[in-house]
Order: C-alpha cells, then structure tokens, then sequence
C-alpha cells in the first residue's frame, strides 16, 4: 500500500541563543500546496529547517508521513530548497547533480537530471562552478538538486526568488505537477498574489507563532475578504491587535 503522505507539527518551540523563535507551532497538511507565509523574521525558514531534519526542535515535534524529522526514512521523503543555495564551491554543476543523484539513489536520475538541467537552462553550465554562476543560476541549481531528490514531501523557501520569468513559469508548472502528482509541498513565499494563484491551504506565521491556517475559501469565509492579501492584513493586524 502506498504511505501516506503527511505532515504533522505539534508543539514545535525552537529556542536559539535564549530565544525563542517557534513557540508551540502545530499544524497539519496533506498532499497539495500548503503556503506559508508571514513578515520577515516570523521564523518559516527554522520552521522548514526543523521540517527537513536540519535542527533539532527545543521542544515538541515533527512526523513527515509518521516518521520523526531527521530520522533516516523522513530525510529520505523530504527535499528542502533552501532560500540561500547551499552549494559545494569545488563541485561544477554536472557533479552536483551526479552527487545528489547518487547520494538518494533517485531512480533513472541521469535522465531526470538532463531534463531538469535543460528545463532550468543550465546545461551549457554543466562545467561551470557555482563562482561561475549567476545568482539566479545557482538558484536554479538549487531547484534542480530539489526536484531531482524525487521526494513525496517537498520544502520551498522563497524558490521565485531571483529566478528569471521563463524559469517562473516553469517552476509554477512543476509545483501544479508535483500537487497533480499527490505530493506535499510547503511553500513559503511573500508574493502573496501568485500564492493565491498556487496555494490549496495556508499557514500564518508571525513571531514565531501560528496566527491562521485553513484553506483559502474558509479563511474568506471567515473574515469577510476577498482576496488572500486582506486576509494576511486582517490576520496580522488582529495579532498585533491593530483594529485599522
Ligand atoms: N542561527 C541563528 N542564530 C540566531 N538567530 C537566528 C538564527 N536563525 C534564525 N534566527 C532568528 O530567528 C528569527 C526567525 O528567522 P527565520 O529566518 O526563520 O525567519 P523567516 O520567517 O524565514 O524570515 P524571512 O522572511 O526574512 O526569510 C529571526 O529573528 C532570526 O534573526
């Protein structure tokens, strides 16, 4: 029987320095597109860090398709785009995607990999080293080390940044096939008209603490607003208890 693909936060508060920056998150999701959003420093980027396995919450937890974050068979499910490409300086970017692609033991990822290359334009770059790169190519690549990963459960942290609109377009058209395809994806992003566009559900972050979550027809619903970017207001506004 296929598993079942799921997220499951409950009572993640992570602590750095003596601060906290999650404090008691908890929320759920399924296949589709779950966005995440809130102001800067809201903490989305440790909450995806805790997701992928990459820091170890201070307390509470997190089960990727029952599994806990960071054990062998959660990393296995999950690929985290992160927002600042974590590149190797010395590998070009035909090693990259031959080291990720043995790493995971993806299956047929030579194919996978050229194609992925030749849709984010980066095949003439093949031997090119990330201080040989553009910004936005080395954010492609980062994408590309994402996708091929084959993962059910995929982590995106501002993946339109920097990205040139044609490669816009395409990724826009992977996450619509990754969602037709049945797998999870969380999607952090501030531009919030073309989450709108994506997104099945969302979750709102702010100071480290969930403020919202729900699809997007019951949070209209809820507080009477057309489009997701009253709703951001009406639910940051409400946190800060600013009544404008
Ligand atoms: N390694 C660290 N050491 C100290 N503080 C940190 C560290 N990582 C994150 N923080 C703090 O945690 C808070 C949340 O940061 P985080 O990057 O998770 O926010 P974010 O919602 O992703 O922000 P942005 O939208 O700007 O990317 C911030 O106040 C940040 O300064």
């Amino acid at each position: 029987m296929a598993e079942e693909i799921s997220l499951v936060v409950t009572g993640l508060c992570k602590d750095i320095d003596g601060a906290t920056i999650l404090d008691e998150v908890g929320f759920r999701a399924g296949p589709g597109i779950t966005g995440l959003v809130g102001p800067n420093g809201a903490g989305k980027t440790t909450l995806m860090r805790c997701i992928a396995g990459i820091l170890a919450p201070t307390r509470g937890g997190v089960a990727v398709c029952g599994q806990p974050a960071g054990s062998d068979h959660a990393r296995q499910l999950t690929s985290l785009m992160p927002e600042h490409p974590d590149l190797y300086p010395g590998l070009t970017v035909a090693e990259h995607v031959a080291f990720i692609g043995r790493l995971h033991r993806a299956p047929r990822w030579r194919d996978h990999a050229a194609q992925l290359l030749e849709r984010y334009q980066l095949t003439d770059k093949a031997d090119k080293l990330p201080r040989e790169l553009s910004q936005g190519m080395c954010r492609k690549l980062a994408l590309v080390l994402a996708l091929l990963k084959g993962a059910r459960v995929l982590l995106f942290d501002e993946p339109f940044n920097g990205l040139d609109p044609e490669a816009a377009i395409d990724l826009r058209a992977e996450l619509e096939a990754l969602r037709a395809q049945g797998a999870l994806v969380l999607l952090s992003m501030h531009a919030l008209a073309d989450l709108e566009r994506l997104a099945d559900r969302l979750v709102f972050l702010r100071e480290g603490r969930i403020r919202a979550a729900g699809s997007l027809d019951d949070l209209r619903a809820e507080g009477g607003a057309a489009g997701l970017e009253e709703i951001y207001l009406q639910v940051m506004r409400s946190a800060t208890g600013e009544t404008r």
